[in-house]
């Protein structure tokens, strides 16, 4: 158990520049594997799930030269092999799954532990991917602690219309379209910033793609890939985190944001809690009046709301990050979440720093924000961006803090601790894995 320790009440300073988002290296390093040819990447984050994918590749017989202290890695899948009675591709991540596609265009099958899930969010299905793999031509099957996938032929080209916008399913789309021979087509395409970085990253490899950042994707596939330089972008997660911690400690963190475009939605968000965000020069910071205070709306009787869905709706991994500045600034807001039906379960920890927050249903929550919250020692559940809040919620307030179970950060945030050291915050990791 890595837990965080946090001596809070100190205002945030400083500035900070954003690593990758995790959620696009990710199936951009799945991606890698449907080339022979030689690829740079440059920007790739020390984080937990990227060390297990690259330890795979390794395992495969790939060329893997990753320097964490400059972020730039060296990849070529020439002599790789895989063998489904022996490899076993990472669990407790749900990137896995993207590993499928380019296995099935190289070897013909893959082997997908049951322990996929990822963060502990409620349900995360596996059928609409299975139903993608089928339409292209695999077939299943399911044994005691894992799914084999397996095809005689190459990819068949098809078009699908998915039930929901689902962000890895859309990527095994895209990725099981670029080695079908023919034109494929997604209806209920999933559209976040870093579904379109992959997007980026899969033309570069000479996939067309067109209608990247819309609902419908249009993917020309079955030619030879080819090799190449990619730069990450800097991940809007992190960017709004550090905004968050800044005015939630009330201070002033300076983020480097060269993608403001992605932010009108966010800052609108922020705005409801009186907190301002101001895009110049390539950076972003935050402005507040005083103290946190919710707007009110003009409707009468309704509360504050802020929802999360699919893109271009907010995105409902900052949903944590907003719940922390709900319960700091003095009013009520309604959380909704119409993504998960178990991502809200550990609000009640909240109420060890005497927090007031009501569960309405698995997914609404509404804080009662403003009361004055003690330190406290609070559980994170395996969910990145919970153990983020909670530690927001902890920075905040004087006196010593603990979040037990923090390691989750570890998978998308490199040098956590030491970004916020840099902004003046006094934390420390205990009992940290060398992960
Ligand atoms: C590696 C990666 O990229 N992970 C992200 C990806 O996970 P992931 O791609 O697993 O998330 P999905 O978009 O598939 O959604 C997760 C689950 O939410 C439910 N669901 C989702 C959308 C919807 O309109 N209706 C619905 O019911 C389904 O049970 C689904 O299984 O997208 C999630 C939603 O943005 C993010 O939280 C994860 O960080
Ligand atoms: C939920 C997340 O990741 P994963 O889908 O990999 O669990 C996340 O990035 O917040």
């Amino acid at each position: 158990m890595s837990n965080l320790i946090v001596h809070g009440g100190r205002p945030l300073r400083g500035e900070v520049i954003p690593s990758a988002n995790k959620n696009a290296v990710l199936p951009i390093l799945c991606a890698t594997l449907l080339t022979d040819q030689p690829l740079r990447l440059i920007g790739v984050p020390e984080i937990t799930d990227v060390k297990k994918i690259l330890d795979i590749f390794r395992v495969f017989g790939s060329d893997v030269a990753m320097d964490f202290s400059t972020g730039i890695l060296e990849l070529h899948h020439h002599l790789t092999s895989f063998d489904p009675a022996v490899h076993r591709l990472p669990e407790e991540m749900r990137s896995s799954i993207m590993l499928v596609p380019p296995l099935l265009a190289r070897f013909g099958v893959a082997r997908l532990e049951n322990d996929v899930k990822g963060c502990t969010l409620g349900v995360r299905e596996i059928d609409p991917h299975v139903e993608v793999f089928e339409r292209f031509g695999a077939s299943i099957e399911a044994t005691a602690d894992s799914l084999i996938v397996r095809t005689e032929t190459q990819m068949r080209a098809n078009s699908h219309w998915l039930d929901y916008a689902s962000v890895t399913t859309t990527e095994n789309f895209v990725l099981c379209a670029a080695s079908a021979g023919g034109n494929s087509v997604l209806v209920n395409a999933a559209s976040e910033p870093h579904v379109q970085e992959f997007c980026r990253f899969m033309a570069m490899l000479g996939v067309e793609i067109d209608g990247i950042g819309t609902s419908r994707l249009s993917i020309e596939g079955g030619k030879k890939l080819g090799g190449g330089e990619f730069r990450f972008s800097e991940d809007f997660h992190e960017i709004a985190t550090f905004l968050a911690l800044g005015a939630i400690t009330g201070g002033q963190i300076r983020v480097k944001n060269t993608a403001p475009e992605q932010f009108p939605l966010i800052d609108r968000t922020f705005a409801k809690f009186g907190v301002r965000v101001i895009h110049q020069d390539g950076w972003s910071y935050t402005e507040v009046d005083g103290q946190l205070k919710v707007n009110k709306p003009f409707t009468p009787n309704i509360l504050t709301k802020i929802e999360a869905a699919p893109w271009p709706y907010l995105p409902v991994d900052l949903l944590p990050i907003f719940i922390a500045l709900g319960v700091k600034a003095e009013g009520s807001v309604m959380f909704w979440n119409k993504i998960y039906d178990g991502a809200m379960g550990w609000t009640g920890e909240l109420s060890k720093f005497g927090a007031h927050v009501f569960l309405s249903d698995p997914h609404r929550l509404i804080t009662f924000g403003g009361i004055r919250l003690s330190p406290a020692s609070v559980e994170s559940p395996y969910i990145i961006r919970v153990a983020i809040a909670l530690f927001m919620v902890a920075a905040s307030i004087e006196g010593k803090s603990e979040i037990r179970n923090a390691l989750p950060i570890k998978r998308a945030h490199p040098k956590f601790v030491e970004n916020l050291r840099s902004v003046g915050a006094s934390v420390e990791w205990t009992d940290s894995e060398t992960e």
